[in-house]
């Protein structure tokens, strides 16, 4: 789901630009490199950041396999182990139920490679929304920004 105003996934300068892809068994991946703008101790990312990260990942995987507008209502991480700047965090993301309008999801990172150490893990409820909630408490004109901005193509799994 793009917006191309996204801190997560759009193409703002200072955002983390991450892109995801979905793959077997349902498992929705999703990169992010920790660069010079994200630290919070000295060569290490900061730990709202990398919570950030995990937002768009598990936000993306509701959208990619669910394809309905939803927010996050609760995010949890777990830091297992710190991050170094330059490091690319490969996170894989699962959507584990739906209830009425709850959407569990869970993902972890991890260091370097699909297969490195984990490095955050992160469990997320989403709720489902209307297009009214973007309308209402954001900008009015929200859906046309939404329209100018997202490709059709954008919208296909593994674009
Ligand atoms: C055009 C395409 C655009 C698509 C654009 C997509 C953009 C995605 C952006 C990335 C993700 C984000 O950062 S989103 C931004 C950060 N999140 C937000 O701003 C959300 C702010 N919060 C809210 O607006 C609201 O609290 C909602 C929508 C989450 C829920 O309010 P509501 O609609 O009145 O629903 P409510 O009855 O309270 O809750 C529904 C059910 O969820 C449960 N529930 C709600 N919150 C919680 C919670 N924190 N912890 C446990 N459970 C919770 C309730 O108990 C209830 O369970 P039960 O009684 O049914 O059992």
């Amino acid at each position: 789901m793009h917006y191309d105003q996204c801190f997560g996934c759009g193409d703002v300068e200072s955002g983390l630009h991450m892109r995801t892809t979905v793959g077997e068994h349902m498992v929705v991946h999703s990169r992010f490199t920790v660069t010079e703008a994200h630290q919070g101790a000295p060569g290490l990312a900061h730990g709202g950041l990398l919570a950030c990260a995990f937002d768009e990942a598990l936000g993306s995987t509701v959208g990619n396999l669910l394809r309905k507008p939803a927010v996050t209502g609760k995010l949890e991480t777990d830091f297992v182990r710190p991050v170094p700047v330059g490091t690319t965090l490969y996170i894989a993301a699962r959507l584990d139920g739906v209830a009425g309008r709850k959407i569990y999801v869970s993902a972890e990172g991890r260091l370097g490679s699909a297969d490195g150490q984990v490095a955050v893990r992160a469990r997320a409820l989403f709720v489902q929304v209307g297009f009214e909630h973007f309308t209402t408490h954001g900008y009015a004109d929200a859906l046309q920004r939404f329209r100018s901005t997202t490709r059709e193509s954008k919208w296909d799994i593994n674009p």
